[in-house]
């Protein structure tokens, strides 16, 4: 298997703390794997997402990025926030080439690349528009767009799906599930939702308040289970990971 991002006795302290919010943790993602966190609020997850990203710098222990220390952002590592961060001021085509245009990429390969991705995250139709005319979960769609445009090796979603309703939400699993297998795509998905948790990751990773053992990474045998699927057997394995988080 081969990792993308090594994750090596990760230790965080916020300034002004006595005790550390990331412990000495320590994670592999594998290029084409889905891992999800679960945790409680407050746990560390956006921490441990943002020092992955090289927003946040570690207090000691690294992170690694194709073997190579992430020492700041880096265009490799696409990031979809929840409240998706678009540029109000740009149509739906502009936000997604924004970071390509950035670059200085040349304007018909921005032009391709973004046709590709409206085609893939099926908003065609609505290149045009400005974002805050769209849904909440086209807006979503085009945060994964956007993240998608730089071609990174990880994309990764911090609780991106929190504010959508049950339907939209449904919606987007599909699509994450739909360019996953179709791109062959690596994914790190932070969310508070257990289901979701279970739906979407190949693994998941629960961030648990004991902080001499902070992570506990799981198998997941219940990967993309349809809802009628859904039995005894996949209630225990809900329970006891909720064990784990409380
Ligand atoms: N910039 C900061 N400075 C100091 N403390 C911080 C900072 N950011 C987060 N924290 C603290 O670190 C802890 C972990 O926060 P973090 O946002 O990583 O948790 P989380 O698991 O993502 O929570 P949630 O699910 O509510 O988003 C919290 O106690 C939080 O108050």
């Amino acid at each position: 298997m081969e990792k993308i991002i090594e994750v090596k006795d990760l230790t965080l302290t916020y300034e002004n703390d006595d005790t550390p919010t990331l412990n000495s943790l320590n994670l592999d993602i594998n290029r084409g794997e889905i891992v999800t966190v679960i945790g409680k609020s407050g746990c560390g997850k956006s921490t441990l997402l943002n020092t992955i990203a090289g927003y946040l710098e570690p207090t000691s222990g690294q992170v690694l990025l194709n073997g190579e220390p992430v020492t700041g952002p880096n265009w490799k590592l696409g990031v979809v926030f929840q409240n998706n961060a678009l540029y109000p001021w740009l149509d739906v085509e502009d936000n997604i080439g924004f970071g390509l245009k950035m670059r200085h990429f040349d304007k018909e390969l921005i032009s391709k690349r973004v046709n590709t991705l409206l085609d893939q995250v099926q908003l065609t139709d609505k290149k045009k528009e400005y974002v805050f005319s769209l849904s909440g979960g086209m807006r979503q769609r085009v945060a994964i767009a956007r993240a998608l445009a730089n071609q990174p090796q990880l994309v990764m979603f911090d609780e991106s799906f929190g504010a959508l309703d049950e339907f939209t939400r449904n919606d987007i699993h599909d699509v994450i599930l739909g360019l996953w297998k179709s791109l062959n795509l690596t994914f790190f998905i932070i969310t508070h939702d257990i289901d979701e948790a279970i739906k979407l990751g190949n693994r998941i990773v629960i961030m648990t308040p004991d902080k001499d053992s902070q992570l506990k990474i799981v198998d997941n045998p219940y990967f993309n289970i349809d809802s009628d699927d859904i039995n005894s057997d996949y209630m225990k394995f809900k329970n006891d990971i909720l064990k784990q988080i409380i």
